[in-house]
């Protein structure tokens, strides 16, 4: 973990005034490109370039765990649906998999703790335990599970970059994985259980009362400060949700945009500014998830979500959504005409 850590840096300063600097200089009016602008400064500042180049080839990893928790009655779909829709994903056929194709973004599936073996070839196996303990009565994870889990996200973030993947974007699929997002979130911000507990899949409002007291008695019962990441990963799992943490550090220490995704990837990425708060400086938020939570991390991450459409389902497609936006930001500060280069007379001078 340390090692991981210390290859974190702040995102580059000179690069982000030299951003600034050539927005200025371009052919449109000052600020006329609104969150675009700030967003190609932020990925100068991530890349250590400016222009950077356009973040492609992209690639969106979907995590895959199960939940103890789901035992409690908390999500009205049966477990075996996360292995199901690993099986779809490897098909081809889920929603992150239609958007995926429409924005030319590669799909990556991985099993890092689905409590059933899943046959499909071409998904990653890293399976650190078949799903999580309860987490409204024990543990959900040992730390020796929790610093697994985070590696297997850290050095796949290494191995994407290394094969030349330029933007990575967060997935995830586990039933129950709301429930425990929102004790991680609860956790990190300080919201209450009511605040940040919300209808995941679509429940009823019986099950959401109930959802609401799993979630108020679990952080009654495991009591973890907030400035103890590990600890509120061990407490609350889940499996995908320590990947991801992982992955979102290791995006951060090989200098590349990390698009997040919903409310698994808000609770991850409060977990990993818990661990080093530069790596959230690498991570762009791709929509605001309707899941309650979501809003409150965002607001405690410091990230303005690019798209905003009522989306609640997850495995990446909010993120992958937002991929083009980002690219978009990018190539207008690479390829637009400076009003020197054009021979148009700016503004300032005019
Ligand atoms: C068919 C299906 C496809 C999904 N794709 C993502 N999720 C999403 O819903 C789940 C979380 O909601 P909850 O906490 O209420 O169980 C996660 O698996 C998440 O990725 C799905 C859920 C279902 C049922
Ligand atoms: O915000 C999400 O990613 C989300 C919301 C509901 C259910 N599954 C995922």
């Amino acid at each position: 973990m340390e090692e991981y850590l210390a290859r974190i840096a702040p995102a580059d300063e000179a690069a982000m005034r030299a951003a600034t600097e050539r927005q200025l200089a371009l052919t449109k009016p000052a600020g006329s490109l609104g969150v675009l602008e700030e967003l190609s400064v932020r990925v100068a500042g991530m890349t250590g370039a400016c222009p950077a180049a356009v973040p492609a080839p992209a690639v969106v990893t979907v995590f895959a765990a199960d939940h103890g928790v789901h035992a409690q009655g908390v999500s009205p779909w049966p477990q075996e649906v996360t292995a199901a829709m690993l099986a779809n994903f490897a098909a081809g056929g889920a929603a992150v998999n239609a958007f995926a194709t429409n924005n030319r973004v590669d799909v990556r599936v991985v099993d890092v703790g689905v409590a059933s073996d899943v046959a499909a070839l071409d998904i990653v196996h890293a399976k650190v335990r078949p799903g999580t303990r309860d987490l409204s009565t024990e543990k959900a994870l040992t730390e020796d599970e929790v610093l697994a889990a985070i590696g297997v996200g850290f050095e796949l973030a290494d191995a994407l970059v290394r094969d030349g993947y330029r933007c990575l974007l967060t997935g995830d699929m586990g039933i129950a994985n709301t429930t425990a997002s929102a004790a991680l979130i609860a956790t990190f911000t300080g919201a209450t259980a009511e605040t940040v507990t919300g209808r995941g899949t679509g429940i009823d409002d019986a099950m959401l009362a109930h959802k609401t007291s799993v979630v108020r008695s679990a952080l009654a019962l495991h009591a973890v400060p907030a400035s103890d990441p590990l600890d509120a990963l061990s407490a609350y799992g889940g499996l995908e949700h320590a990947a991801l943490a992982g992955y979102i550090l290791g995006g951060a220490a090989n200098k590349v945009p990390v698009i997040l995704d919903g409310v698994i990837a808000g609770a991850a990425a409060l977990v990993a500014q818990a661990f080093h708060p530069a790596a959230i400086e690498y991570c762009v938020a791709g929509h605001r998830s309707a899941e309650p939570g979501h809003a409150v991390a965002l607001k405690a991450l410091g990230l303005q979500p690019l798209v905003d459409l009522d989306l609640r389902l997850g495995e990446g497609t909010g993120a992958v959504l937002a991929y083009p936006i980002l690219s978009c930001a990018v190539r207008a500060l690479a390829e637009m005409a400076t009003f020197e280069s054009a021979g148009i007379a700016s503004g300032e001078s005019s």
